[in-house]
């Protein structure tokens, strides 16, 4: 088995002393912060000004430009969105990095794809945390944590790796399990999971059940209930005690289904489709079509969005969700939605 580790073995010492700048106060730069912040870190949050300068100043955290953020800190954790680092990277950070200071990725794109090559005179590593920042923050308020990997790109002081090991620590990583991985197996696993399981594969299977009822005539508020809903509460079996513990608590009749019908909605030819996703996503492809998206202001990523926005499981959801108080998002970000022919 993999070495995990947890906080009883992990020293802190790679951080002791250390002034940290985290660049971003979006989903996982806010649960940096706070969170290194509550483990008694000296934090600075790089910011342009808007909406999250006025969010981290109102959180009580010291904020600066990314500029004087980077050039004050031992260790400088870049946590804006994938696509704008690069140019972020150029014109804020590099210059001001202090020689022997630690260059911090929370996701290896970029390092692994070349977008961003840093100087050698730095240690480049990443803490990635596998979850939601938002949930980093929030297990880590309740005294649990969120598992993370953990990196060495360059290891400049010879202390990168104890520098990364602190830090996932003091995230609250430690709580949960930190394993040491490389930026690519990082980069090509977490692309990978995001598009054909977690995010991309679980929207696409939700979306097709609830079509399949809907358009046999059920009721949508009943497609929904039995599609999206329910869905939280059989994998929050699975978080607890694997696929063994949801089909302990299903009844026998679904846990049957489970074996017969599972496999003939994904299948061999699922598995080759994923399969291709995995060859772009090593390949390059993947990478080189998001670059180019941006490149041209996310035409098809914006359109996507909004027709993605407006399905009817959405419109559904909207409106069965106002009726349950206690069912709320706790961040979020404000959709947009067009009332278009449907
Ligand atoms: N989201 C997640 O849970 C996970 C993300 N990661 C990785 O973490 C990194 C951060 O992702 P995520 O947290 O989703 O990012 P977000 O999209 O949530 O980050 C947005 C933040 O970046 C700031 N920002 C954007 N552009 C600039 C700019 N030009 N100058 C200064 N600040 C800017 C925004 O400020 P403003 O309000 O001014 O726009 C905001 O504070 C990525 O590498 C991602 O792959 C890894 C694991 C999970
Ligand atoms: C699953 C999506 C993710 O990889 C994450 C929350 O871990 C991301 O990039 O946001
Ligand atoms: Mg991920
Ligand atoms: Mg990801």
């Amino acid at each position: 088995m993999a070495k995990v580790l947890y906080d009883q073995t992990i020293s802190e010492e790679g951080l002791k002393s250390k002034k940290i700048a985290v660049i971003g106060y979006g989903s996982q730069g806010h649960a940096h912060a706070l969170n290194l912040s509550e483990s008694g870190y000296d934090v600075v949050v790089g910011l342009r000004k808007g909406k999250s300068w006025d969010k981290a100043v109102e959180d009580g955290v010291e904020v600066r430009s990314v500029a004087e953020a980077t050039a004050v800190a031992d260790v400088v954790m870049v946590l804006l969105p994938d696509e704008k680092q690069p140019k972020v990277y150029e014109e804020s950070i590099k210059a001001n990095l202090k020689t022997g200071a630690a260059l911090v990725f929370a996701h290896g794109f970029n390092v692994h794809f070349s977008q961003i090559v840093p100087p050698v005179d730095v240690d480049v590593f990443l803490v990635a945390p596998k979850g939601p920042g938002h949930l980093v923050r929030r297990t880590y308020s309740e005294g649990a944590g969120v598992p993370a990997l953990i990196a060495v790109h360059q290891d400049y002081s010879g202390q990168a790796k104890a520098t990364a090991l602190a830090y996932a620590k003091a995230i609250g990583a430690g709580r949960a399990g930190v394993l040491e991985t490389t930026f690519q197996e990082e980069t090509e696993t977490d692309l990978f999971g995001e598009q054909a399981v977690l995010c991309g594969g679980l929207t696409s299977l939700v979306k097709a059940g609830f079509e399949t009822l809907t358009e046999a005539g059920y009721q949508p508020e009943v497609a929904y209930f039995e599609c999206l809903h329910e869905l939280k509460l059989i994998v929050d079996l699975m978080y607890e005690g694997g696929l063994e513990n949801m089909r302990y608590s299903i009844s026998d009749t679904a846990q049957w289904g489970d074996f017969v019908s599972g496999p003939r909605v994904v299948n061999e030819e699922t598995k080759a489709r994923m399969k291709e996703v995995l060859h772009d996503i090593q390949t390059g492809v993947f990478a080189k079509g998001w670059i180019l998206e941006n490149q041209v202001n996310r035409p098809q990523f914006n359109a996507i969005n909004q027709k993605e926005n407006n399905h009817p499981i959405e419109k559904v959801g909207r409106e069965l969700r106002e009726l349950m108080p206690f069912v709320k998002p706790q961040n979020s970000k404000k959709v947009v939605v067009s009332h278009g022919s449907h």
